[in-house]
């Protein structure tokens, strides 16, 4: 699986998820913005696309996308990429120490687990986790969501994550 991260060096490197998936070897790390693979499955959390099964010929050929940078720059990061396939990940929670709770703020090995799972690559997506602490919070805190998408189309997963927001809504 080719997994490719690029890095923006806005983060603190001891608690970047990124940079420690460069180290275990689960990702390429780049900082070259002319280097940066341009047909890869970029996750963008701005993108009107989602993520699902659909990707998995581009996940295939080309890989997947991961961009790092913080949180508070990404909307203006995000507006100057122009990568050809860009995917937002649906309604999922995140289960890191930093934004535990929070919906879509997502770590980049968050992401790139989240995108494997969905696309129905699920061993691969779970053996990344190996290695963080506080892996396993993410799968076990969002596992019926991951099992809703995965295996759906990109119109599909809008329609369930839509359901499962006004039912929360509703409650
Ligand atoms: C903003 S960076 C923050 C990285 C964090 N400092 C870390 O250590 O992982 C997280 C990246 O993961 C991906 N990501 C996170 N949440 C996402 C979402 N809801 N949809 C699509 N991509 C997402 C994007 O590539 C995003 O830029």
């Amino acid at each position: 699986m080719k997994l490719f991260i690029y890095h923006e060096k806005q983060c603190d490197p001891k608690r970047c998820t990124a940079l420690k998936m460069g180290r275990l070897g689960y990702a390429k790390i780049i900082t070259n913005p002319n280097k940066v693979p341009r047909n890869s499955l970029l996750l963008n959390p701005y993108s009107e696309k989602s993520v699902s099964v659909e990707d998995r010929e581009i996940i295939e050929k080309y890989g997947i996308l991961g961009l790092d940078c913080s949180w508070k720059q990404a909307e203006i990061v995000f507006k100057k990429t122009n990568a050809r396939n860009q995917r937002v990940l649906p309604f999922l929670i995140a289960g890191n120490p930093v934004n535990y709770g929070k919906p879509c703020k997502l770590t980049t090995l968050e992401a790139i687990v989240a995108t494997l799972y969905i696309a129905n690559y699920k061993n691969e997506a779970v053996s990344l986790l190996n290695g963080f602490k506080w892996g396993n919070t993410f799968i076990d805190v969002n596992k019926e969501l991951l099992e809703q998408y995965c295996g759906k189309t990109s119109d599909e997963i809008i329609r369930i994550q839509n359901e499962i927001l006004n039912n929360m809504r509703n409650r």
